[in-house]
Order: C-alpha cells, then sequence, then structure tokens
C-alpha cells in the first residue's frame, strides 16, 4: 500500500499539490524540468495565495496563457541561484597533458581542460538564506555539474566529474564536491539522486565511497578520512537498510541489493510525461506502482531502458512494463560489494579493527553472492537476476562487466573469468560498433538503450578488462578506448561539444532519444574521455574507421565490417539515429 508514503517531498510549488499540477500539466516549455527548476519570487505561502487568486479568478479553469502569466509574475527563471564562478585551482596546462603523444587529442584535451570553467556552478549566498524560494539543494562549495538541463549536481555523475578535475590538478574543487556529498549525508542522510529537492527521495549508484577513494588516491589525507568515515558508514548502511532483498537461488539464500523508491506520485521533474503515460493503469494503486517503477529506474541511473522491462518474462514492452524493484542489477551489487571493501580498507587506515572485520564479512557475503547468484559459465558473463520468475536476464548490458571493474570475482581465477567474458564479448559482438558499446541491444527509444552508447558504461568496460593486467583483455580495452576516443573527437571535430551519450552505431555519431534532446557540456563525458587520454594516449591512439584503420581491420574482420555497415544501415532505416541531428549546445 503505497499510500502512506510521503510525497517526492513536501513543498507544495515543487513537488505535489494543485499548483505543480496545473502549471506542469499545461506543458508550457519543451521540457518538464524548466518549471521546477525556477526561483519563486515571493515567499512560497505568497505564491499559494496568488495561485489561488488565479484559479478563482477564472472560474478554475485558466487557459495556457492564464498560467504562463502567473508563472511569469511569480517566478524567475531557472538557474537565477546561480553567481558568476571561475574555480580558483584551474590551471592552463596540468600534467596529464604532456602524457598525450598526438597532437590533436593534445589540443583537444586541452579544450576538455577548459571546459571545466563553464560547468562550474556556485549558489547565491542568498541560497543558503531563503532556501524556500529554491528547488535547489544547498551545499556549501562550488560544483561541477553535467551540462545543459542539469544544472546541478548528479550523484553517479560526480565520480567521472571528480576524475576528470583530479587528473586536471583541481584538487580542491574535487575535495569540495565530496566534502558536500558526506555534508548531505550527514544531514539527509544519504545522497539524492540530484542536487534539486524533487530528487530528494531516491538516490543513484552508490559512488560517494569510491570517490573518497580518488580523493585518497590522489593525496592520502588520512585526518580527512579519519574525519569523515563514520559518514561512509552512514551512506552504505543507507542502502543495506533500504535497498537489500533477499534472493532465493539453488536452495540457498542470498542478501543482494535493488533499486527502489518510497514516495507517492510522479517525478516533479517529467510529471506531465508520467501523468500521461499513467493514463495507462485504471486505479490509484496501479498508478502509484508505476510511478515508483519510473522512479526506481531513475534512482538507477538508467531512465529509461528495456533493462528495466519484464513482459512475459523478456525484456520487450514500453515503460508501462517496467519493473526495475523486481530485477537485481549486477552493477549496483558490484558497486556495494566494492564499497564494503573499500570501507574494511578505510577503516584498517584509521586502525578501527572491529569495523574493517565487519565489513570484510559484508564483502565476502556480497562476492558470494554476485558469483553465485549473477555469474554464468555457459554465458561467460555476469547477468541480472529476474526475481518475479527466479531466473536471470540473459540480454547483453555493458553493467554485465562491473564486476571486472570493481573487482568483484575470485582473483585467483582471473585468467578463467577473463577468458569466459572476451569469449562473450566475441559472440555478443560488442566490437561491431563503429561508435562505441550501446547500452542494449533493443531499440525500444528510450535513452539507456540500442543504439546510445553512454560514457560511464565504456568506462566500466574498459576500465575493468585493463586492470586485469591480462594481455588479450589489456588489448581489447586499448580497442574500446581509441573508438570511443576517436568518435567523441569525431563529434568536437564537427560542433566543438561534448556530449551525455552517443550514437554507437556510427562514428561520431550523437545520441538521442528519451524524454529531452542530447545536452551537451558534458561532465562525465569529459571526465571518461581524459581518464582514456590518460590512461591510452602515451601510445598512438589507433586510427580511425574512417582512416581504414588498423585496429579496427585487424579485431573485426570482413565479417564484423559487413555486420556494422548493417547495423548502421538498419538504424537508419529504422529511424535509430532520432534527433541525433538536433541538440542545443548550452553549459
Ligand atoms: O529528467 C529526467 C531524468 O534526468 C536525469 O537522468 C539522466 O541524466 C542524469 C544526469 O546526467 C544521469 O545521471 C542519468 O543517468 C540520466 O538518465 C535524472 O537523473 C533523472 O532522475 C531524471 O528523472
Amino acid at each position: 500500500d503505497r499510500s502512506n508514503l510521503p510525497p517526492t517531498c513536501d513543498s507544495l510549488i515543487y513537488c505535489h499539490g494543485p499548483l505543480l499540477d496545473t502549471v506542469q500539466m499545461a506543458g508550457l516549455y519543451n521540457d518538464s524540468k524548466t518549471f521546477v527548476d525556477m526561483k519563486i519570487k515571493f515567499s512560497p505561502n505568497i505564491t499559494m495565495e496568488h495561485f489561488r487568486q488565479m484559479m478563482n479568478r477564472t472560474g478554475s479553469h485558466p487557459t495556457k496563457a492564464d498560467i504562463l502569466e502567473f508563472v511569469n509574475d511569480n517566478f524567475d527563471p531557472e538557474g537565477s541561484e546561480f553567481e558568476d564562478w571561475r574555480p580558483t585551482d584551474w590551471k592552463d596546462s596540468p600534467a596529464f597533458l604532456d602524457r598525450i603523444k598526438d597532437p590533436l587529442l593534445h589540443k583537444w584535451a586541452s579544450e576538455l581542460n577548459r571546459l571545466w570553467l563553464q560547468l562550474g556552478r556556485k549558489m547565491k549566498d542568498e541560497v543558503k538564506e531563503n532556501q524556500e524560494l529554491y528547488s535547489i539543494i544547498y551545499v556549501d562549495n562550488p560544483v561541477i555539474v553535467p551540462g545543459g538541463r542539469f544544472r546541478e549536481f548528479y550523484y553517479w555523475d560526480s565520480y567521472w566529474i571528480i576524475k576528470g578535475l583530479l587528473l586536471s590538478e583541481m584538487r580542491a574543487t574535487a575535495r569540495g564536491m565530496v566534502s558536500n556529498f558526506l555534508d548531505i549525508v550527514d544531514r539527509i542522510g544519504f545522497i539524492p539522486n540530484g542536487g534539486r529537492i524533487y530528487y530528494a527521495m531516491r538516490s543513484q549508484p552508490p559512488l560517494l565511497i569510491p570517490m573518497m577513494q580518488l580523493i585518497m588516491e590522489d593525496f592520502e589525507d588520512v585526518e580527512f578520512l579519519r574525519r569523515h568515515i563514520h559518514t561512509l558508514d552512514k551512506e552504505f548502511d543507507f542502502w543495506i537498510t533500504n535497498h537489500t532483498v533477499e534472493v532465493e537461488h539453488n536452495g540457498h539464500t542470498y542478501k543482494l541489493s535493488r533499486f527502489i523508491d518510497q514516495s507517492q506520485g510522479p517525478r516533479p521533474e517529467s510529471y506531465k510525461e508520467d501523468i500521461d503515460c499513467a493514463k495507462h493503469f485504471d486505479t490509484f494503486d496501479k498508478k502509484e506502482e508505476f510511478y515508483a517503477e519510473l522512479k526506481a529506474a531513475a534512482e538507477s541511473g538508467w531512465d529509461f531502458s528495456s533493462r528495466w522491462f519484464i513482459l512475459n518474462g523478456t525484456n520487450k514492452g514500453n515503460l508501462t512494463n517496467l519493473k526495475t524493484r523486481s530485477i537485481v542489477p549486477v552493477d549496483l551489487n558490484s558497486i556495494m560489494c566494492w564499497n564494503a571493501k573499500l570501507l574494511q580498507e578505510f577503516h584498517s587506515r584509521v586502525g578501527n579493527v572491529a569495523k574493517a572485520e565487519y565489513y570484510r564479512e559484508i564483502h565476502a557475503k556480497y562476492m558470494e553472492a554476485i558469483d553465485k547468484v549473477f555469474w554464468h559459465e555457459e554465458v561467460g558473463a555476469w547477468l541480472d537476476f529476474n526475481l518475479e520468475s527466479g531466473r536471470p536476464r540473459d540480454y547483453f548490458y555493458p553493467s554485465n562487466l562491473a564486476p571486472l571493474w570493481t573487482g568483484s570475482y575470485d582473483k585467483t581465477r582471473k585468467e578463467y573469468y577473463v577468458n569466459r567474458v572476451i569469449n562473450y564479448l566475441d559472440k555478443v559482438k560488442v566490437d561491431i560498433y563503429e561508435g562505441g558499446i550501446p547500452a542494449t541491444f533493443e531499440h525500444s527509444g528510450e535513452q539507456w538503450d540500442y543504439p546510445n552508447a553512454w560514457p560511464p558504461l565504456q568506462y566500466m568496460v574498459v576500465m575493468g578488462l585493463a586492470n586485469t593486467g591480462l594481455p588479450d583483455a589489456m588489448r581489447y580495452a586499448n580497442e574500446i578506448a581509441t573508438k570511443w576516443v576517436r568518435s567523441n573527437f569525431e563529434v568536437w571535430k564537427e560542433k566543438t561539444a561534448m556530449l551525455e551519450k552517443y550514437d554507437a552505431t556510427i562514428f561520431g555519431g550523437f545520441g538521442g532519444g528519451g524524454e529531452y534532446v542530447v545536452q551537451t557540456g558534458f561532465g562525465w563525458t569529459n571526465g571518461v574521455v581524459m581518464s582514456m587520454l590518460n590512461r591510452y594516449g602515451a601510445d598512438e591512439f589507433g586510427t580511425s574507421p574512417a582512416d581504414n584503420g588498423a585496429i579496427y581491420g585487424a579485431h573485426v574482420g570482413a565479417s564484423g565490417v559487413a555486420t556494422a555497415i548493417l547495423v548502421i544501415a538498419a538504424s537508419l532505416a529504422t529511424g535509430a539515429l532520432g534527433d541525433s541531428t538536433e541538440f542545443t549546445q548550452n553549459y
């Protein structure tokens, strides 16, 4: 029964109630997020009073023009919470640039380094004093945002942003972002999906503890760790307490994690989209279940994707078939396992022996469950688990390789796992795609589906394979990284822009689909490319397919090339490229 759950937040302006409903259902803006990011000019009470007056005046049937007038009179434009800010720790020539041999890539990396200047956001002091006038969640330190419509921090994006910032030697900015997150965990109890109050009832993949690890790798500051270690415990505990599910498998019970949501109502930032889609369901309860699946999918970071569809035991269907809460994901559990390992190490470092032992045991349990529930010898990969059917979901996702990235597999059998995984990658032919690895092989029109290729997913696969240190895996990682970097560079040459997502089927193709047009900026994209340039830039990157590159010919072979051409042709025929030719370039 979801009728007792709280709304997405208390605000009658930004999260629930008739004002939000009236404005969002009027569809004033192309993007529903625009309205909930606006600042109110008067107090919430006065704004509500103005709303009631407008409704009385119009007999509760305002026209679109009435509603627009009300919004213009009572709200300031989105983005009003920020002041101009130039990161004080930004530098022109961080050392990692020197590692990049290719002169064109070197110049590009230097321009990427410059992009941080455009993506920095600092809140006005006034926001701290008058938080009720804003939907933004106040944080003390400036942040680097993804870009475009994403003008606030995003939880999992920040891992790759911090990775990039540290390569740019922007230590103070990186540490400031981690401090913000620690402060938020202390205040709220966990990290919301993003830095807005309408995100405050769900989180995103828990990467704060790995962010702390990035800071410690950059500059070992045991005092900083000691001061905040209880906050890291609290973040981990939030996930264990709220997201654990028991999985029955082969006569054993395992405790694993899944994405959920504990609030009522549609997503305020996509209010109209959710209400319209919920018309498919006839009762309050069914609509609420549907909203919960949508919000749980948003918590996964994969909003939206056929990865969370269950229709007659398959991944077919559409948003109305979302069953996010019934799927136990490989990547979330790998991240939880990694968190436990890191906490064990952190506690050892600060001398908390009992706590280190506590996390060692949790880590061991995740390791066992990941192997027993997710690993499939005959497939050669880890697979998501369907709680409804008690069966694995045998579909390709880059996240199927997440245990390699997080080190959540038995290292004494590394050759075995890596050989099976490489066999799997060859079998599913991930190497035929010219523009990166697609999120899935399903073409649903959702943004975390074929043909879109996302930066964090390329990173997981590349670093997962590379970190094994085995020659075949390292060669594979190098090929994927080369392809990704070259394809991102192709887009840059054409548009001078970094995108949030790309098209896997086209070298230099833009991503599309989903609820909003592809955004530029772009935090995690920059961080991922910088990491790959840092790792591989000292060697000569392979030439692009457009140049008949040796790397592609060598691995793909003749049949692969033919398949790649077919893939592109099929995409063109089905319109898979979506809105890929139009996007607004904005920071
Ligand atoms: O407004 C729709 C959704 O937008 C966000 O999701 C997407 O952008 C995020 C920022 O780059 C990214 O973290 C996420 O993986 C993307 O799918 C937001 O996170 C969603 O909650 C929101 O509903």
